[in-house]
């Protein structure tokens, strides 16, 4: 579904966050990608989904050179990737339904549609109750999970995922990491970037790990070592 071949990217300014990568993530995988703070993990995702692009090599998506994707394709590859960001980037002047709303908006789904489709979306975020509330309302943790929220709605088939974890506790994000892996299993790829070792080690799924904008290692699921 994903692949790098010898992908770079340097920064203007000249920081080189990641330099010669290769690798493949097939449909259906779930996989972490993990290392150091600065490692090169939300670059890598950034490539994929085009808010930044390669210096040098290419990343394919379902065998399209994305750097070469003409400005009418953008869109549809926009549609097949949901992300969910480190800072949640949610519009503090919008209410949390329309927050996740807006996928669907952009997609021009009808009205009566993205009502159905945002209430359960929300609902499996167990946030449903916070429909009506603006995001500098929420904690830190329910602001995460309306993100996660306006990641899924649209059901693409790749999820990237920026830390998801970060700001919440140890049952709310095992509980979060849950949610990813039942996402998995109805077909979603997943992609999710995390320095969380434990939560990684416990569901046992294939890990990359970034060392200095590097591939150090891609470690698979059975050799995962458990917790
Ligand atoms: N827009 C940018 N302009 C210039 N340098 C950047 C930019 N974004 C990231 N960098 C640099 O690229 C390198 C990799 O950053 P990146 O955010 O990809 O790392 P990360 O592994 O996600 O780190 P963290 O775990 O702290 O989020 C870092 O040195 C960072 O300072």
């Amino acid at each position: 579904m994903v692949r790098f071949e010898q992908v770079a990217k340097r920064y203007p300014g000249g920081i080189q966050a990641l330099g010669e990568v290769s690798f493949g993530l097939a449909r259906g995988e779930m996989v972490f990608l993990t290392g150091h703070s600065g490692a090169g993990k939300s670059t890598l995702l950034k490539l994929i989904a085009l808010l930044e692009r390669p210096s040098r090599g290419r990343v394919l998506f379902d065998g399209r050179n994305v750097g070469r994707i003409s400005r009418r394709q953008i869109p549809w590859l926009r549609r097949q990737i949901g992300i969910v960001f480190q800072d949640h980037s949610l519009l503090s002047d919008r209410r949390v339904f329309d927050n996740v709303a807006l996928p669907l908006v952009i997609a021009g789904v009808a009205y009566p549609e993205i009502r159905k489709r945002v209430r359960a979306a929300l609902d499996k975020v167990g946030l449903l109750e916070k429909e009506r509330m603006y995001p500098p309302m929420l904690s830190g943790g329910q602001q995460q999970r309306v993100g996660i929220a306006r990641a899924i709605v649209a059901k693409p088939p790749l999820l990237l995922a920026d830390e998801p974890t970060g700001n919440l506790d140890p049952e709310l994000s095992a509980e979060l990491m849950q949610f990813f892996v039942s996402l998995n299993e109805l077909g979603t790829t997943v992609l999710i970037a995390s320095h969380d070792l434990d939560l990684i080690r416990r569901l046992q799924r294939r890990v990359l790990v970034l060392k200095d904008g590097a591939l150090a290692d891609d470690v698979p699921a059975r050799q995962v070592a458990a917790p």
